[in-house]
């Protein structure tokens, strides 16, 4: 008999993969067709593509599923050159393995009308109830824009609680035993690209990213902290997105005297469920800022599976059933489980955090 959830783990992992090649594509591309939204963030012909093409492949094989997804495809009915643009990304981006690409994710999109229709279709208010899949095409545009790490993201929930979760990090090095860096080889493929997943209670993998179908993967696990010391952390790069100057206070108080390594995306999560690095602290900047539900979905599962315990500055786990938005949260600590408890202390002796 075949595991829980083995079907949708590997539709998942294929889309990803899918996804992350298209995001290749225009990382590499100098023109990377950016817009503004209306909170004034990025997003680029790669977050649509990549938001297409997942769909495409979940609607294919769940088609009963809700879906939350970041973006939306109003802009592109009022622009139809940028919509062209995606359209050649998107009918043009395959795996490499045909039974994979046709098969298990249905081949490629109809038509562009079809594609647009896709993007807008993951616009479900999330919740407590029932079968939702959680997609951020491209986690860290500012990041994917700037030449850093960027991460493409997808987990599935059931009745609020994640159940499978996958991470495509196309900048990150496929060695899991590589340092925790900010570098993100400055767009050469050469022995960087990684899968992370995970399934709830068994365990988190990594795998190389390939053009084929999926490459083989191995268990990853969390780096056992003994003098917290010693600990690496890493955060956001943009300081709007993470206050570093509560997090240089937490660091100094563990006696933590490495400086942190700022990565975009939830490229951080990856990185320290296999161990590269030790902490991800994400101290609230804004008493109004929600944090959403696609943003920590994977990363959430991959970190616990791997040895991990995930919560927000006050000690709550993560709740993602209160619709598209961690309304109930503040922040996020993500530490072995063995520490962190005393990271979590001490995150709350700093005033105001
Ligand atoms: N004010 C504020 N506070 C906290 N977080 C915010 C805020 N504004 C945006 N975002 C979200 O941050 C996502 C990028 O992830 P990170 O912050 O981990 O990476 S980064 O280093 O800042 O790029 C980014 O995800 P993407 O939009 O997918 O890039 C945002 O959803
Ligand atoms: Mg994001
Ligand atoms: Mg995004
Ligand atoms: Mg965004």
């Amino acid at each position: 008999m075949s595991s829980p959830y083995s079907k949708e783990l590997l539709v998942a992992q294929l889309a990803v993969q899918r996804a992350s090649l298209l995001t290749r594509r225009v990382f590499l591309d100098s023109a990377k067709g950016t817009v503004s939204k209306s909170d004034a963030s990025p997003v680029t012909i790669g977050d649509f593509g990549a938001q297409a093409l997942i769909i495409a492949a979940l609607r294919h094989n769940f088609p009963s599923d809700e879906i939350v997804a970041e973006e939306e495809g109003s802009k592109l009915r009022e622009d139809a050159a940028l919509a062209d643009r995606i359209w050649e990304l998107v009918k043009s981006t395959k795996l490499d393995d045909e039974k994979a690409e046709t098969e298990v994710l249905g081949g490629a999109v109809k038509n562009k009308e079809h594609m647009i229709d896709l993007i807008d279709s993951g616009n479900s208010k999330g919740g407590r109830a029932g079968r939702i899949w959680a997609i951020d095409p491209i986690d860290g545009t500012k990041g994917f824009l700037r030449g850093g790490q960027y991460a493409v993201c997808l987990a599935l929930m059931v009745d609020g609680d994640v159940k499978v979760g996958v991470l495509g990090c196309p900048n990150l090095p496929v060695d899991d035993a590589a340092p925790l860096s900010a570098d993100a080889g400055a767009g050469s493929d050469e022995g960087r690209g990684v899968i992370f997943s995970a399934v709830l209670g068994q365990g988190a993998t990594s795998r190389p990213l390939t053009s084929a179908g999926l490459a083989g993967g191995k268990s990853i696990a969390m780096k056992p902290v003994t003098e917290l010391s010693a600990a690496s952390f890493c955060e956001s790069v943009e300081a709007g997105h993470s206050n570093q100057g509560d997090a240089a206070k937490i660091a100094e108080k563990l006696g933590i005297t490495r400086p942190s390594v700022r990565m975009d995306s939830q490229a951080k999560y990856g990185s320290i469920a296999r161990g590269a690095g030790d902490i991800y602290l994400r101290l609230p900047t804004s008493k109004t800022y929600q944090e959403k539900i696609w943003d920590h979905a994977a990363g959430d599962l991959i970190v616990r599976e791997a040895g991990g315990q995930v919560t927000d500055v006050l000690g709550r786990r993560l709740d993602f059933g209160h619709g598209r938005t961690l309304a109930e949260n503040k922040g996020v600590i993500a530490a072995p489980k063995a520490v962190h408890g005393q990271v979590l202390k001490v995150v709350q002796e700093v005033p105001g955090v």
